[in-house]
């Protein structure tokens, strides 16, 4: 595979819910190593297209090439052993328990051999440990024996993403990862985005704010309606391109236009 070969594609993958064509014949491709963002209005089909990504969904049609080879996920499981991870936008974290403890949920390291697996014997120091070595790669100070529900954010967004890394994967999808979070909070995350694809991370990146796409990501796929409207790299393209092609734009008067109307609008406000 060349460093240009797409780590993961889609060809022509579409998701019906009934009558709605939730995603389209879309042809999605991410390579190895890049931040790739998918953005796209409310409804444009961004979730139902991780989650056909990540095993939530079977897609009503088409299919997904993880290096070149068909896959078919049946569930999350399959794709997590194709290792592809997603970090929810509600997290799923266990307030009330640790960090540790929830960087490890489901799949705690257990002492005492058999006996210790049959009953249950949570090995809290090795937990404590090997939490921490995930933890550093996130590179957000956190406490492994803090309690969740007392952490910032930022922070709590750090525990998720070190869960995540926990299986090791190789495409690691985000879904709004800086929405709920204060300045300091997102710009920590967005760090923390540029970490990991510094350490040979390809990382799948959703996001309403295109601000931080623009500012993190390397391409931008744009969705509309469930169908994708384009893909540019971030270098070569502007904010109000992107807006316009979210709004189902579909060539380049169109997006002169919409800069036109939109330099008029901020002149009727200044
Ligand atoms: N489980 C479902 N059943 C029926 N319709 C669904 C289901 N999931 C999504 N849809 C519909 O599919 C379309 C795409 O929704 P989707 O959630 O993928 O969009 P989105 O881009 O993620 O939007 P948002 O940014 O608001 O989360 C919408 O019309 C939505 O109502």
């Amino acid at each position: 595979m060349s460093t240009q070969d797409p780590i993961l594609r889609t060809e022509q993958l579409s998701k019906r819910f009934g009558n709605i064509h939730a995603v389209q014949d879309v042809d999605f491709s991410v390579r190895e190593g890049e931040v790739m963002a998918l953005v796209g209005d409310n409804g444009a089909g961004k979730s139902t297209l991780i989650k056909m990504l990540c095993g939530v969904h079977k897609p009503s049609n088409g299919d997904i090439y993880i290096r070149g080879e068909k896959v078919s996920f049946g569930d999350y499981n399959d794709a997590r052993q194709y290792g592809i991870e997603t970090v929810y936008q509600d997290l799923a974290l266990a307030p009330s328990q640790s960090v540790a403890a929830n960087v490890f949920l489901g799949h705690e390291p257990t002492r005492g051999g058999t006996i210790g697996r049959w009953l249950r014997l949570v090995d809290e120091d090795r937990m404590v440990a090997e939490s921490k070595e995930n933890l550093d790669r996130v590179k957000i100070p956190v406490d492994p024996e803090a309690i969740v529900s007392n952490l910032s954010g930022g922070q709590q967004q750090a525990v998720a993403i070190a869960r995540a890394l926990q299986s090791d994967p190789d495409i690691l999808i985000m879904d709004e990862p800086t929405s709920a979070l204060s300045i300091e909070g997102a710009r920590n995350v967005l760090r923390v985005i540029d970490d990991l694809r510094n350490q040979g991370l390809t990382i799948i990146l959703i996001s309403h704010n295109i601000r931080h796409v623009l500012g993190i990501a390397d391409r931008v796929s744009v969705l509309a309606q469930g169908k994708l409207m384009g893909v540019r790299d971030t270098d070569d393209v502007t904010r109000n391109e992107v807006i316009a092609l979210m709004m189902g734009a579909e060539d380049e008067s169109e997006f002169e236009e919409f800069e036109l109307s939109q330099s008029s609008d901020e002149g009727t406000t200044a």
